[in-house]
């Protein structure tokens, strides 16, 4: 595995998108002009930031029965902005040019994605550097752990009736830091946060679309035991809440520190999260309270003491 960068300040915002519906193209289009609008920052000096990102779902609504409809094939796993635009995704064209366009590194919330060769349905983020490179190689990150729930009278909700599961743990890195990806449900494996943290992560950020019955349970909860396990920054970037629409978001899009605070936590509206992270508090929380290297592997050898 290559040695993580050097974790350095920097700028991220989460954009907590409005108004996505069934219009594809009204969607991408809302999209892109908030990733230009996050990406000027609060307009004082300083302020852009280097990481914007978008929510899980962002260019459908959410619900298994659209994501066929939505879905769209990208059919490569590593590309510079010229063949991005070559790819048949609209959404990965659009992504691209606009991470250009703004200058930002862009974790690109969701899609519906259709595998080129196996036809499967994926629940997929994809990256883009500032130039609109395709980041990702394995081959993006396809949600891992599928959210199958039932709650009697409150939630009852089945992805795995269109999607397939991914299959690997993704980060990237970037020149200020080593970012992990999950998407929304996968918060509630800590297995995955725990392994992206010991690969030398230190910050990640889950794409997500909690619901009113377990948003105001455990959305933040979940959040701040990541966060505070694994000792490294945590943000979830939901959508706005629609009332209108079939899924009712919990919004509230939030970043998390090393120490498991809440920097910063949207309402339920659309709006942009913008938060400073300075690594000097995820190295305080790990000199402080050094569980980082207090782990007892003998006593647990069932579970893998592997960087
Ligand atoms: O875990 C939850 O409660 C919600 C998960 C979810 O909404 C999702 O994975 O899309």
């Amino acid at each position: 595995m290559s040695t993580a960068p050097s974790f350095k300040p920097f700028k991220l915002a989460l954009i907590q998108l409005g108004g996505v519906g069934p219009d594809k193209s009204a969607n991408l289009k809302h999209a892109r002009e908030m990733i230009l609008k996050a990406a000027e920052g609060d307009g004082s000096a300083g302020s852009k930031p280097s990481l914007v990102v978008l929510p899980e779902c962002f260019n459908s609504p959410y619900g298994h029965a659209h994501f066929p409809t939505y879905a769209e094939t990208i059919g490569f796993t590593k590309a510079d902005d010229i063949e991005v635009q070559t790819c048949k995704s609209e959404s990965v064209k659009m992504l691209s040019s606009t991470a250009k366009e703004a200058n930002v590194w862009l974790v690109g919330g969701s899609i519906p994605e259709r595998d080129a060769s196996d036809q499967r349905l994926y629940n997929t983020c994809t990256v883009y550097s500032p130039t609109g490179k395709f980041i990702l190689a394995a081959p993006t990150h396809r949600k891992v752990h599928l959210f199958d729930i039932d709650i009697p009278g409150k939630i009852t909700f089945k992805e795995s009736e269109t999607l397939t599961g991914g299959s690997s743990l993704n980060f990237f890195d970037t020149e200020f830091a080593r970012i992990g990806l999950g998407i929304c449900y996968d918060v509630r494996f800590p297995e995955l946060a725990m392994i992206s943290a010991r690969k030398g992560c230190h910050v990640l950020i889950y794409p997500g679309a909690f619901n009113l019955t377990t948003g105001p349970l455990h959305w933040s909860l979940l959040q701040r035991a990541r966060a505070v396990d694994n000792q490294v920054f945590f943000a979830m970037c939901s959508p706005a809440r629609d009332m209108n629409a079939g899924y009712h978001a919990w919004g509230h899009s939030m970043v998390v520190d090393p120490f498991g605070k809440i920097l910063a936590e949207a309402e339920e509206g659309e709006s942009v999260v913008q938060v400073s992270i300075d690594p000097t508090v995820l190295y305080d929380a790990r000199a402080g309270i050094p569980v980082t290297t207090q782990r007892r592997f003998d006593v647990y050898p069932d579970v893998n003491n592997a960087q």
